[in-house]
């Protein structure tokens, strides 16, 4: 079986608008994303995106909902990336930008900077704001080009879950 990587996205909710950063370094360095990273040995996949949401923007999630799963793959790449993509409208500390993700800023739904993010992310963003279950595997055939997306909604978690398996 193909190697894969395992990692967590979290996005946070207040009144009609979500918590981005904008990546400073690495795996989409000059995008805006929600926060997480890689799940490390022995980790779970819902501390995993606690862990990086505290990192990279210093709130403490209650509540974290997962809604969906993104598979990325790509014609260049061998190993394909596992996304857990969770939300969160129940949250506390202090908010602060991070070495990784800075600055932090909250977007209207309507004023999210899609063009300066990942090309995937229009796609499934809609469903994820919505907080409707989904699950997305794309194919980028490029670092910028998409071959192939196939987005999907569900009753619950459950399938989508099967994309990560
Ligand atoms: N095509 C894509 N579209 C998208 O919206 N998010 C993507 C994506 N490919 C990866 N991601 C997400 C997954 C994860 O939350 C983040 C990348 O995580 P990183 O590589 O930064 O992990 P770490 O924070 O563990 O890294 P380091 O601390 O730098 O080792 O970007």
């Amino acid at each position: 079986m193909a190697t894969r990587k395992l990692f967590t996205l979290v996005f946070l909710k207040r009144q009609g608008s979500v918590l981005l950063g904008l990546k400073t370094r690495g795996l989409g360095k000059g995008l805006w994303n929600g926060f997480g990273g890689k799940i490390e040995d022995g980790e779970s996949v819902v501390n995993c995106a606690r862990r990086e949401l505290r990192e990279e923007c210093g709130l403490m999630a209650s509540d974290l909902k997962q809604l969906g799963v993104v598979k990325y793959e790509a014609d260049f790449e061998e190993c394909a990336s596992i996304v857990h993509v969770f939300t969160s409208s129940k949250f506390e500390g202090e908010e602060k930008a991070s070495e990784e993700m800075n600055p932090i800023k909250w977007y209207k739904y309507h004023d999210i900077p899609y063009m300066q993010m990942w090309p995937d992310s229009v796609s499934w963003y809609p469903l994820m704001l919505q907080e409707k279950f989904f699950s997305a595997h794309v194919i980028y055939s490029t670092e910028s080009t998409i071959r192939e997306s196939i987005i999907q909604e569900y009753g619950s978690i459950n399938n989508a879950l099967k994309l990560a398996q």
